[in-house]
């Protein structure tokens, strides 16, 4: 029997998903290339919610080689290891949050974390994402002179200089109007969360969700717990996120990325607001998932976040029809 892109999907459940599969020539995608490429403008076109987006996670490669090129150019980095790092198309998770590593190491000041939230935002827009969560862990860089706040200061920066579209990120509105969708053409909802990276103390993290709710008036609307699965345990996280619970911040997980049973029972026992990846839970978590309220965004199985974007992109244009 022939195999579907499904199953190919399920068992690339340990790599990155890749947004233009064209790229994935030499992964288990490849057969179904020339499939995906025609369906490609079609997709494109769809109006689409964007759940799940990392800002470090979302440059452009174009970007990071420039980045690259000019630390090279300094002697600081071997510019030919990192460009074939950057440049290779299939990755294992290891593999993942070593690029990560080396994404923070390119993306090390203000003017370089506006200018890439602002390419990330207008790429999201150019292929027609309506609304985009976009989240971001602050970092400290004392060489840079950056602080959490002063890291989050220059997202901020970021979403002001999009060019290409309106950015509409005033969170007041949704207060207002509960779920309002309406929006002028050739415009983009960001919402903005600060991620808590399982490497970090609690100390550390509850100095990030200080600085969420500090700042929500700013426009932050959320928390995320994420960063290597093979890191960090949840009682370190613990006491922050029930610091955000308490204080009405909703708080998304990443949750059952890799195996750990007494993890995925633990976060969702704790019922957070949404859960991202949930690729690795046992029979009775999800079961467990399935009645609960919780919303759950699949990102390691790639073919499920491209459906489910399609799906909510559809959702999304016949509500914002039945507003006018
Ligand atoms: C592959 N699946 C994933 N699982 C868990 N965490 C992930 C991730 N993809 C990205 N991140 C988290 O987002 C950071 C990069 O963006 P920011 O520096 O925050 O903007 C990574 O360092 C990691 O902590």
């Amino acid at each position: 029997m022939p195999q579907t892109m499904a199953a190919v999907a399920g068992e690339a459940s340990e790599r990155l998903h890749v947004d233009d599969f064209a790229a994935a020539t030499g992964s288990p995608f490849a057969p179904f290339e020339d499939e995906v490429r025609s369906w490609l403008p079609w997709c494109r076109s769809l109006p689409k919610i964007e759940l799940h987006a990392h800002l470090n996670g979302s440059v452009r490669s174009s970007t990071l080689l420039e980045l690259a090129i000019r630390l090279g150019e300094k002697g600081l980095i071997n510019f030919p290891e990192v460009e074939a790092i950057i440049l290779k198309g299939d990755r294992s998770l290891a593999e993942c949050f070593k690029l990560f590593d080396l994404i923070h190491l390119l993306t090390t000041d203000h003017n370089i974390i506006t200018r890439i939230t602002k390419e990330v935002i207008e790429d999201f827009a150019s292929e027609n994402v309506i609304y985009l969560e976009l989240r971001t862990t602050p970092k400290l860089n004392p060489l840079a002179g950056m602080t959490k706040r002063s890291y989050v200061e220059a997202v901020l920066a970021g979403l002001k200089a999009v060019e290409t579209v309106e950015v509409i990120s005033n969170t007041s509105e949704i207060q207002q109007n509960g779920l309002v969708m309406t929006r002028p053409k050739e415009s983009i909802h960001v919402r903005l969360l600060l991620s808590i990276d399982r490497r970090e103390s609690t100390e550390a993290a509850m100095e990030t969700v200080q600085l969420a709710l500090d700042m929500q008036k700013f426009g932050i609307v959320g928390i995320d717990l994420s960063g290597n699965p093979r890191v960090g345990e949840w009682k370190t996280f613990m006491p922050a996120l029930k610091l955000a619970r308490e204080q009405g911040l909703p708080i998304t997980l990443h949750c059952g990325e890799v195996p750990n049973t007494s993890e995925v029972q633990n976060m969702l026992a704790f019922q957070p607001e949404r859960i991202g990846h949930a690729c690795c839970l046992e029979e009775p978590e999800w079961a467990a998932l399935l009645q609960s309220s919780i919303p759950s965004v699949y990102t390691n199985q790639g073919i499920l976040q491209f459906y489910a974007r399609m799906i909510l992109g559809y959702l999304q244009l016949i509500y914002l029809e039945n507003m006018h």
